[in-house]
């Protein structure tokens, strides 16, 4: 009795104000904003798997600011209804689907000899297409599913368009990792994830593979004004989790915490056309979360390069892989 009248109190004194918090609290989840007003009048920009997800509002946000938008898609007639979406809410009709499957080598070169023969610029790639705990598969050409998708796609994709982004600098390069690669390490004994294949070790595997490339390519473009950094989204509303009904279930039952996917896509925007930018590369971004409406925190990205530990497992996760 004691209980129920004590809860009954609390229950008035805070529900209101617990009530009154809910959107400072979403707030603080929601992460940083990209505030850059850039325009991208004249400018030319592909991002990969832009259907759903992060790479979905990626390309909203660029098509407003006037940017020439290529969605390269999987699925085409999710990509066509994803790009007349966009086309009516920006009115940019610059907004354009084209196929592209990063399961296969072929589709990727198709796709590269087509985009260099109509398109005569390139000003921004975004990297973004991924999947994740996806069950043991091979991609056309026989590599693991994350490595060769997450990975190998787009470092595929990358190298044939790269002769096109040099000719348009100054030109960004954005690979969209995540977090997930601190607990990944490139297992060089099985690369392929046949002896021991763990769905989630091998997103990480790919994830550390995103962030080598980026770091190793920015080395290789030094003074071609073409730059290339990695970034960390944030945790997000997303069909990523869709291999997964458990991690699916999860993402539902917690989505409250986690980002939409257009608070998802700053960090993408950002490393995309902040001017600050400009000269940047080769670093690490993520959205920082410290981000109080009420006690007026500064909303900001953060550079991580320096901090990022790359290859280091978490403990105990990788010893059954046999590498030192
Ligand atoms: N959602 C998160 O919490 C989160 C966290 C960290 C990193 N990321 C990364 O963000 C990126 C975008 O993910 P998202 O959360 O928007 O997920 P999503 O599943 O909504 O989007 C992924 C996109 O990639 C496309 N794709 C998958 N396989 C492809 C293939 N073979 N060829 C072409 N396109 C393909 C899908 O069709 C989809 O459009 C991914 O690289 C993901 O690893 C997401």
């Amino acid at each position: 009795m004691i209980l129920l009248f004590l809860g009954t109190l609390l229950g008035i004194i805070f529900g209101p104000a617990l009530f009154i918090l809910v959107p400072y609290i979403r707030n603080y989840f929601a992460g940083a904003v990209c505030k850059s007003k850039a325009k991208l009048n004249g400018k030319v920009v592909l991002i990969t798997g832009a259907n759903t997800g992060i790479g979905k509002e990626t390309a909203r946000d660029l098509a407003k600011r006037g940017a020439r938008v290529i969605l390269a898609c999987r699925d085409t007639a999710k990509g066509e209804v994803a790009a007349c979406e966009i086309r009516a809410e920006t009115g940019n009709q610059q907004v354009i689907m084209k196929k592209l499957d990063l399961a296969d080598t072929k589709s990727i070169r198709q796709f590269a000899e087509n985009f260099l023969a109509e398109e005569k610029e390139l000003h921004i790639l975004i990297n973004n297409a991924g999947v994740m705990l996806y069950p043991y598969a091979k991609t056309a050409d026989g590599f693991e599913m994350h490595l060769g998708v997450n990975h190998l796609g787009h470092f595929l994709l990358t190298f044939l368009l790269l002769e096109r982004l040099k000719q348009s600098a100054p030109a960004r390069i954005v690979n969209v990792s995540s977090l997930a690669h601190l607990m990944g390490r490139i297992c060089f004994h099985d690369l392929q994830g046949e002896k021991f294949y763990q769905r989630g070790l091998a997103y990480c595997q790919s994830k550390v593979a995103n962030v080598h490339f980026t770091q190793e390519l920015a080395r290789r473009l030094q003074g071609t004004g073409v730059t290339v950094n990695a970034l960390h989204p944030g945790t997000v509303q997303s069909e990523l989790t869709r291999y997964s009904s458990v991690v699916s279930l999860l993402w539902k039952m917690f989505s409250f915490f986690l980002k939409t996917p257009q608070e998802g896509a700053q960090t993408s925007i950002y490393c995309a056309v902040a001017e600050e930018l400009e000269s940047v590369t080769g670093q690490y971004f993520r959205p920082e979360s410290l981000n109080c409406p009420v006690l007026g925190f500064e909303k900001a990205f953060e550079q991580l390069h320096s901090e990022v530990p790359l290859c280091s497992p978490v403990s105990g996760t990788t010893s059954h892989l046999g590498i030192g």
